[in-house]
């Protein structure tokens, strides 16, 4: 896919080590995938039909093979975890609409650790050493500094909006909305509650179109017990990292990010 139309959009979420989406890519990814998918297919919204949203709005980069990219119908819709450096180019001439959501790193981590326990060939099941590969970039997805810096410092190429996941998690409302005026989508009142509503992480958890349940072993060969939606809240990291961890992370955390203005929230009362 070399060339992307007017109307396509692509979604990153880079809410794990391995999250990025191209607006249509990190969120958390799939999470993003049923914001979209309310937002754009009625259908989808009003419950009627039961394709998952990895059908509506594939990945760019993964269970693409029966995928044809060009043939896809407007618009088109895609998330995916690269780099901004393997995207395709036609993205850069800023017609194609990208939606970056990030997540605080040390979430991500958390996330990714448990995500990663649950693979039949995890790398470890030790947090310690999970941790380590987190922050030598040695998982899947690359290193998340190197994913988010790359992103921002080249976003004078796209027509690109970054989207905090804890923003989402505080206001999700007041975020669809933002994604709405971002799209030029206008959805009345009782259109924008069904999206909110139904993009509840309780409501996601229990819609099969949408919580990947199905998916794990399909894609990942997953047969271990869990959810992909685990807990979906903001701090999660205080129940796993020490306090020496914590101040690890946060050196490189301010060494690799200072040069990079955008707001991280770490904690649920946090503003
Ligand atoms: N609706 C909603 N509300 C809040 N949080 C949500 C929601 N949907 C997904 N999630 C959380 O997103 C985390 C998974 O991220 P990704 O989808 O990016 O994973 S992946 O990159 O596609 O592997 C994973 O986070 P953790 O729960 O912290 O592990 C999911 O629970």
């Amino acid at each position: 896919m070399n060339t992307i139309s007017r109307s396509d959009i692509m979604g990153t979420v880079r809410n794990i080590g391995n999250g990025g989406k191209m607006e249509s890519d990190s969120i958390r990814t799939v999470w993003f995938q049923q914001i979209l998918c309310l937002i754009y297919f009625e259908e989808h919204r009003k419950g009627i039909g039961n394709l998952e949203t990895v059908e509506r709005i594939p990945f760019i980069e993964y269970f693409c093979r029966e995928v044809d990219f060009a043939e896809r119908p407007s618009p088109r819709l895609f998330i995916t975890h690269i780099p901004y450096y393997l995207v395709p180019r036609g993205l850069k001439n800023k017609k194609a609409k990208v939606i970056y959501i990030y997540r605080n790193p040390k979430d991500v981590m958390c996330s990714y650790f448990h995500f990663s326990k649950k693979l039949t060939a995890s790398a470890t099941d030790n947090f310690v050493e999970f941790m380590n590969l987190f922050l030598e970039g040695e998982v899947a997805g690359s290193l998340w500094f190197d994913h988010i810096k790359g992103w921002y410092e080249h976003k004078n190429l796209f027509n690109i909006h970054f989207l905090m996941y804890e923003e989402m998690k505080k206001d999700l409302r007041g975020s669809v909305l933002k994604i709405c005026k971002f799209l030029g989508k206008e959805l009345s009142e009782e259109d924008v509650d069904a999206v909110v509503r139904q993009a509840t992480f309780e409501n996601m958890k229990n819609d099969p179109r949408a919580n990947y349940d199905n998916k794990l072993k399909a894609y990942f060969g997953i047969q271990k017990k869990g959810h992909f939606l685990r807990k979906g809240t903001i701090g999660d990291w205080k129940n796993h990292m020490t306090a020496e961890q914590n101040e690890k992370f946060d050196m490189i955390f301010q060494t690799k990010m200072k040069d990079i203005p955008l707001k991280f929230i770490w904690d649920m009362n946090e503003e």
